[in-house]
């Protein structure tokens, strides 16, 4: 399939967020190129979830601001924003009462733009039958349900793609799957994605920049192979650590 859409430049600009007296960000400055695969990592309570939900302002700074296109997401309504922005999350939040070809189609129906066929055809873009569109989503497995989740989150087009442990609760088989899936997705549209993930591994396969936040703060900003290479400070080596541990175990086992 052609690409779709072309992903816009992303900007932080000292992002600051508090909850009473904790900063859940502190001051985050970043530009993100045009169709760029950012993966966000560091430990639980860094502030990447929060740093995401500023982009389609789930959450609103109490200063900075973040750009896209050198437009500030502030400006505008929020659902003309959210519409050129695809989000997956953990619990893809389906909903139960509709139909899979129905939770497809929601958005456009929402923007007064309803495509039938679009969203029939977003089922082949994330390689699902198109047998599943009448199911619901208790009928489905919950890679499949990811999988309708990317297709819902891509079906107006966005050109930004942000993701919030999209693979959390899949087992590895099928989050391997499902991330290759959404790799391809990222270089076929052309899209702009921000993934945040626990995992260094997925960050190092998937993303072409790797971000790693503590307390709040970018601490180390480099592409994968910097990072093997033992850029990116000691945060991001002790994160770099895990998979090669593992990855060298793994290989012990075999001699
Ligand atoms: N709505 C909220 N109210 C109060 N505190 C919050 C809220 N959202 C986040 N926080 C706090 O802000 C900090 C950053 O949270 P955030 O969810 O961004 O971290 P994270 O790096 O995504 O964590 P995890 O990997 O566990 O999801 C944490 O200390 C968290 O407790």
């Amino acid at each position: 399939m052609p690409a779709l859409s072309s992903g816009p430049a992303v900007a932080f600009e000292q992002v600051g967020k508090h909850y009473g007296d904790a900063a859940a960000i502190d001051g985050v400055s970043l530009t993100i190129a045009a169709g760029t695969f950012v993966a966000l990592v560091g430990a639980s309570g860094s502030g990447k979830s929060t740093l995401l939900k500023t982009v389609n302002r789930l959450v609103v700074p109490d200063r900075g601001r973040v750009l896209l296109d050198a437009r500030d997401v502030a400006d505008g309504p929020a659902p003309a924003l959210r519409r050129r922005i695809g989000y997956v999350f953990q619990d893809v939040g389906l909903f139960p009462h509709l139909s899979v070809a129905e939770n497809i189609a929601l958005p456009l129906r929402l923007a007064g733009t309803p495509d039938a066929a679009h969203a029939m055809a977003m089922l082949d873009l994330v390689e699902l039958p198109r047998a599943v569109a009448t199911r619901m989503p208790a009928e489905l497995s919950g890679g499949q349900r990811q999988r309708v989740g990317v297709a819902r989150a891509l079906v107006t087009r966005p050109g930004l793609l942000l993701m919030d442990e999209p693979f959390g609760a899949l087992d590895p088989v099928t989050r391997e799957s499902l991330a290759g899936a959404v790799k391809r997705l990222h270089d076929e549209l052309a899209l702009t994605t921000i993934m945040v993930t626990h995992d260094m591994a997925e960050a190092l396969l998937l993303a072409t920049r790797v971000i790693v936040m503590a307390a709040g703060r970018v601490v180390a900003d480099e592409p994968p192979a910097a990072l093997l290479a033992g850029a990116g400070g000691t945060a991001a080596q002790a994160l770099v650590a895990v998979p090669r541990a593992q990855a060298t175990r793994l290989a012990a086992l075999s001699t």
